[in-house]
């Protein structure tokens, strides 16, 4: 039996690039795709956005999309993801949320839901970037203090939320290996006359243009060297084939919140 996915803001980026990748893989299908009422996606064959998703109508119903499928999954924006994690909620339906740009308030509301459904919560869906996210903690415990560290990050300029979720969380594992948090000592802006760097923080840096698919680096800068750990990506390819396995994964899951170290198998 196949594992039937929905596939939420079917006719995005990311929604396209799901739906050609679950038409490519083997134990999973499309059983519902979804799209935000009055988008005029809706009534047509999905087959219109990605070839292999043909004979699936675009619905904007979320829970008649639930009874047709196993898992959701979400990359939309943070209002409709949390709409969506309701229905889940209420059907019993397990959610991959790749959706990133949260409030914290918001990502209460998601460790919440997972006291009733299983759930993947990642900012980044890719193989690659799960790696780097090790590299990074590994740099950052070794090279301790002494080293400076910023973010930097770039994408396309259709991008809405900055820095990009990935990025934060490249901060929080870094900020985490060496004790602190980003609260304690993220800085996200720097303009005029900044002083000199404060001992500890965590700087980010964000560049929006033409169709970067998605460059992330970290800088550990030290006395006489530093290191920079960049990961891009050429390719939504790699982010669809993650959420898929994310998927998959939890069809063996009922309740919890899972990171894509869970499902990769790095935690
Ligand atoms: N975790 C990961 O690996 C990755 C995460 N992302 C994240 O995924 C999200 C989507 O990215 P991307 O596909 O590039 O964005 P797009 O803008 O291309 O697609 C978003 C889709 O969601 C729909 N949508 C927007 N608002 C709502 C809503 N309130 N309810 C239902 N549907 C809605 C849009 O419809 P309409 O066009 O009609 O507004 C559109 O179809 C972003 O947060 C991005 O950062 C992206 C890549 C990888
Ligand atoms: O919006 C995007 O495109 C991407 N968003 C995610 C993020 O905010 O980290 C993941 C990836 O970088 C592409």
């Amino acid at each position: 039996m196949s594992l039937a996915l929905a596939i939420a803001g079917a006719g995005g980026r990311m929604g396209r690039a799901l739906l050609e990748a679950a038409a490519a893989t083997e134990g999973v299908r499309v059983g519902a795709a979804l799209e935000a009422a009055g988008s005029p996606w809706v009534g047509r064959d999905a087959g219109d956005l990605a070839a292999g998703a043909k004979g699936v109508t675009i619905g904007s119903d979320i829970a008649a999309a639930l009874k047709a499928s196993d898992v959701l999954i979400d990359f939309t924006r943070p209002e409709g993801t949390l709409v969506h994690l309701e229905a889940c909620r209420a059907a019993g339906r397990k959610i991959v949320i790749g959706t990133t740009g949260f409030k914290a308030a918001e990502i209460e509301k998601i460790r919440a839901a997972a006291k009733d459904i299983a759930i993947v919560f990642a900012p980044n869906m890719s193989i690659g970037v799960n790696v780097t996210l090790k590299l990074v903690e590994l740099a950052a415990r070794a090279l301790g203090p002494a080293y400076d560290v910023d973010v930097f990050e770039m994408h396309h300029s259709l991008k809405v939320d900055a820095p990009s979720g990935t990025a934060l969380k490249l901060g929080e594992v870094a900020a985490q290996a060496r004790g602190t948090t980003l609260e304690a000592d993220g800085v996200f802006a720097r303009h005029g006359v900044t002083g000199e760097r404060k001992a500890g923080s965590i700087g980010f840096s964000v560049a929006r243009g033409g169709d970067v698919v998605g460059d992330h680096t970290v800088y550990f800068a030290g006395p006489g060297e530093r290191i920079e750990i960049t990961h891009r990506s050429n390719s939504r390819t790699t982010y669809a084939q993650g959420a898929l396995r994310a998927a998959q994964f939890l069809a063996s899951r009922s309740t919890g919140l899972h990171g894509m170290d869970d499902v990769l198998g790095l935690a």
